[in-house]
């Protein structure tokens, strides 16, 4: 039986001359939590943006459950069951909390927006988007407008809505960033609740104690590159690693970052 469900092979992405993404190939395997990291501008979010559609690749290849996906649409990438969260939130700030996985709910249903509006009234998509938000445990602030959240009930929102889209793989980007430390316990609750439902999970992390937390394995890139790959403990002690994030001569901690 093949367990890979995700495989990206020599997938590169530039711009102009900027290689923001060069030859980087990993598999993430069926209910996998695979940590992608890497310093600022490593090229992650370029590989995000090319896994769920937003970008076509300037070359290699993405398999998605077995199909060749790479210069597939957003909504085509959505619909085969990849669901991912923004570094940068972004709900609709004037609705409330429910009606932003409503939206969501819609928008895989219908892929329009206008159709999706005429669910408002639907008791059994409000029943759906509510059990979503319960998951999240976000059920009691379903009233709420989003825009009046904190950032942690925000970014579990965010993970709400991709909920909405059933996916196998959910790509989180920076789910963690800017939460204080006992928020930081809830949402590594809700991702490994997620993965052990039979979630595959591609997590982008900046800090090192979450992703080594959390991940079965880790990729490191750097400058577009693939720097490393294994178990955490392993890849937190490869002197590449070690350079790359505390700079030559490096001999500190990565996992203290
Ligand atoms: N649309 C674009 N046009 C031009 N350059 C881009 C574009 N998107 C990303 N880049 C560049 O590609 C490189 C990789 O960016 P990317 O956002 O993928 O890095 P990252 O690892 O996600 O960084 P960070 O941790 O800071 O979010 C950077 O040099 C960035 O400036």
């Amino acid at each position: 039986m093949n367990d890979v469900l995700l495989s990206v092979s020599d997938l590169s992405k530039h711009f102009g001359g900027l290689k923001a993404v060069d030859r980087v190939s990993f598999e993430l395997e069926k209910g996998e939590i695979l940590g992608l990291l890497g310093p600022n501008g490593a090229g992650k979010t370029t590989c995000f943006n090319m896994i769920s559609g937003v970008y076509t690749p300037t070359g290699g290849s993405i398999t998605f459950d077995g199909e060749r996906t790479d210069g597939k649409a957003p909504h085509d990438m959505a619909g085969l069951g990849i669901g991912r969260t923004f570094q940068i939130v972004k709900p609709f700030s004037g609705l409330t909390v429910l009606e932003n996985v409503v939206v969501a709910l819609g928008m895989r249903r219908y892929r329009s927006l206008s159709k999706t509006l005429g669910l408002w009234g639907s008791r059994s998509v409000r029943d759906r988007a509510m059990e979503i938000l319960e998951r999240v445990n976000l059920g009691g602030h379903a009233d709420r407008k989003a825009s009046v959240l904190p950032l942690g009930d925000h970014r579990r929102l965010e993970i709400a809505r991709a909920l909405a889209l059933e996916p196998r793989l959910l790509l989180l980007d920076e789910s963690f960033s800017g939460l204080r430390h006992e928020q930081i316990g809830r949402m590594e609750d809700l991702v490994m609740d997620l993965a052990s439902d039979g979630i595959s999970i591609l997590l982008i992390e900046h800090n090192m104690k979450v992703a080594m937390k959390l991940s079965r394995r880790i990729v490191i890139l750097d400058h577009g590159r693939k720097l490393a790959e294994g178990e955490p403990q392993e890849v937190v002690k490869d002197p590449k690693v070690i350079e790359a994030y505390l700079g030559k001569g490096g001999s500190g901690d990565v996992a203290s970052n």
